[in-house]
């Protein structure tokens, strides 16, 4: 684990344009789904969670598959762990997801981070292009965890994906229960800023922000990080 406080750990969501990665990750966070929204940019999550009943602050990254046209590798450099989304129903987003995989093999060299590959649209069975065998055996052959699943119908498979992740992450075992939220997460404002097309938003209603990220607010986040002996503050129960 590359964050030197144990209780914060960093997830970047990469795969290519219109995957679900933003709609996983509200998911996740608010257990709602955002059916449609547009941002052109990173989105950085904050939220605090409990594992095993030990406070975890975390952050994911949504990198935008919008406006990239090379590999990501200050998002990866600043992650503990990637979640790396295609989509079942689009065979071209799980060859740009092999591409991240390799890319992301080079990069472990220095960067020794856990990986889950992770196909979604499951609802879509009957439009499926990439066999889960597929998916299995290219995740065996890159050491990471596997999943399938549809963040549209709520797949309880979204939240072990991302338990699993964080607890490897965070360099622990794996959870015994399910990761509690212990803090509210309202996006609601910040997805309406979106739709209105707005670049930069803020929301820190209920304990979760989330803002646009830069690369060099990452590079900052890192610098700062490494000075400050951070000390998670507890959060209430809701
Ligand atoms: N049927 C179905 N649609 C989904 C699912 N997940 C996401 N979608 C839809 O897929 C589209 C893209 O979702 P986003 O979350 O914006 O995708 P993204 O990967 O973040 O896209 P970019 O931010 O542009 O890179 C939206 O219309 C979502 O409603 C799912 O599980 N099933």
């Amino acid at each position: 684990m590359k964050t030197e406080d144990l209780s914060k750990v960093r997830i970047a969501v990469l795969g290519k344009v219109n995957v679900g990665k933003s709609a996983l990750t509200v998911r996740y966070l608010t257990r709602r789904f955002i059916g449609e929204y547009r941002s052109n940019a990173d989105l950085l999550y904050r939220q605090t969670v409990t594992i095993n009943n030990s406070p975890l602050e975390v952050e994911i990254i949504d990198v935008s598959g919008e406006t990239r046209d090379s590999f990501p590798s200050d998002q990866v450099s600043w992650a503990d762990g990637c979640i790396i989304v295609y989509s079942l129903i689009d065979k071209e987003s799980f060859d740009y997801a092999v591409s991240t995989l390799q890319n992301l093999q080079k990069h472990r060299a220095v960067n020794n981070v856990p990986i889950t590959l992770l196909g979604n649209k499951l609802d879509l069975e009957h439009l499926r292009e990439v066999d889960e065998a597929l998916g299995k055996s290219t995740a065996l052959q890159y050491n990471c965890a596997f999943y399938e699943v549809s963040v549209a119908d709520n797949s309880p498979e979204i939240y072990h994906a991302f338990d699993h992740l964080l607890s490897e992450s965070r360099g622990g075992s794996p959870p015994n229960g399910s990761i509690h939220k212990i803090r509210k997460f309202s996006v609601t404002k910040m997805l309406g800023t979106l739709i209105g097309g707005e670049k930069k938003c803020s929301s820190n209603s209920q304990g979760g922000t989330v803002v646009v990220c830069n690369k060099s607010d990452l590079c900052r986040s890192r610098v700062l990080k490494r000075r400050q002996n951070f000390v998670a503050t507890p959060a209430t129960s809701l």
